[in-house]
């Protein structure tokens, strides 16, 4: 792979010339979100400055060109996800909405009283709430692949939990928490042996590397705009087209259908059934800008990029008296968890925001992983393109100032 030339790519992020509390910005939390490229930020403005209007309905040419732009971010998104047809890929608001509306068009019609819901113990709270919702409503139950100590999960405590009520699988690709790989691929296999259909979240993983949804063959594939480099408020559900096509909208109102009349409605054919509304027509555009970016400085050398700072980060942390990490999987992406035993994770990241250094502090929204492993919260340090082995130094070396002065 050609060897990545991170000192050029980071000219190409702004922001990363900004400083904190008069120190340079360390950004090491694109899990949360990423900084966005000149690219980007430079196509959505002249998305607004030059050549705004509404599309898909207008005659006049802004509109019309428009239009063009806004569908050519389709094929741009089954190009990157290796769909088969753009009519399976469905513009949404981010990950969160791609689970709410497959959860509410395809599921939802399935599910009896007792049914099963599979998802694992280290999801997104995206990936759970939509489900409990549904349990609310159905009577359906979750069932939970416990996480190993770890941080991954074990193909026979899944394929355990699948049975004859087993109605749907929903999975997050890479954990935002642990940095855990899961192995959809085989999962997917297993869930198939039983004709069952599975959901992979992927906010994570598209970041981090490339996603062939026909190799893993997945039925449903969600991801976000904003952890590529992209903008926030757009994302995309990626679906079969056997699947979309039994489903019904989502959400009413213009774009979604053919032909409205009190006696009756057509619905418009997918993806368009489930895109009601003026979409982010400037953040899908920004969107498509953000995966053109990305996919130029090639998948695979970004992901071996972020991987020598993960194991680098792991080896320089691993070194600190009292620090430790979780999520230890021998397959990981993007981000280093960690408590210390002399300083809550919240203090660790005030801390660091006044060396200029950004983390994250909390539950990553991911509070059944916390009580997994019994801790109130945990310090992330997560990786983009455009981070360094020498910011992994100054997250060390505050974290060593950490530690004298809380020892
Ligand atoms: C694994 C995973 N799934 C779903 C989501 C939800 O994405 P949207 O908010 O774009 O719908 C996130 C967001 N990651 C959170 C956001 O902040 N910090 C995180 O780790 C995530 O990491």
């Amino acid at each position: 792979a050609t060897r990545f030339d991170v000192d050029r790519v980071r000219e190409d992020f702004p922001i990363l010339n900004r400083q904190v509390h008069g120190k340079p910005l360390v950004y090491l939390d694109s899990a949360a979100s990423a900084q966005k490229p000149t690219v980007v930020i430079e196509a959505v403005a002249a998305c607004y400055r030059e050549d705004y209007a509404n599309i898909h309905r207008g005659v006049h040419m802004l509109s019309e060109h428009l239009t063009t732009q806004y569908e050519a971010v389709r094929e741009e998104v089954r190009s990157f996800l290796n769909a088969a047809s753009e009519k399976e890929i469905v513009f949404t608001r981010g990950a969160t909405e791609g689970v709410n509306l497959v959860a509410s068009s395809f599921v939802r019609p399935r599910l009896r009283a007792g049914d099963e819901i599979i998802v694992t113990g280290m999801e997104h709270h995206s990936n759970i709430v939509p489900w409990q919702m549904l349990g609310e409503e159905t009577g359906a139950v979750l069932k939970v692949v416990p996480v190993q100590d770890d941080g991954s999960i074990r193909l026979e405590d899944f394929e355990a939990l699948l049975s004859e009520r087993t109605r749907f699988v929903s999975v997050v690709h890479v954990s935002n928490a642990l940095g855990t790989i899961n192995p959809v691929r085989e999962m997917i296999a297993l869930a198939h042996e039983r004709d069952v259909p599975v959901l992979l979240d992927g906010a994570q993983a598209v970041p981090h590397m490339s996603v062939d949804v026909q190799a893993l063959d997945c039925d449903f594939y969600v991801f976000s705009g904003h952890k590529i480099y992209g903008p926030s408020g757009v994302g995309a559900l990626y679906g079969k087209s056997r699947w979309l096509k039994e489903m019904p909208p989502y959400h009413g109102g213009g774009d979604m259908i053919r032909s409205v009349s009190f006696e009756k409605t057509e619905y418009a054919d997918p993806p368009q059934r489930f895109e009601a509304g003026t979409p982010n027509i400037c953040g899908v555009i920004g969107m498509g800008v953000a995966i053109r970016y990305l996919r130029s400085l090639g998948l695979e050398a970004v992901a071996a990029h972020e991987h020598d700072l993960l194991v680098y980060a792991t080896e320089r942390l691993s070194q600190i008296p009292g620090l430790r990490l979780l999520g230890t999987a021998p397959e990981k992406a993007g981000v280093v968890s960690f408590i210390m035993d002399c300083a809550h994770p919240h203090d660790i990241g005030t801390i660091l925001d006044r060396s200029g250094i950004a983390i994250r502090a909390g539950h990553h929204c991911a509070q059944p992983v916390m009580q997994r492993f019994q801790v109130p919260a945990t310090a992330r340090a997560s990786f983009g393109l455009y981070n360094t082995r020498a910011e992994v130094d100054k997250l060390v070396e505050a974290l060593e100032k950490v530690r004298k002065l809380f020892a």
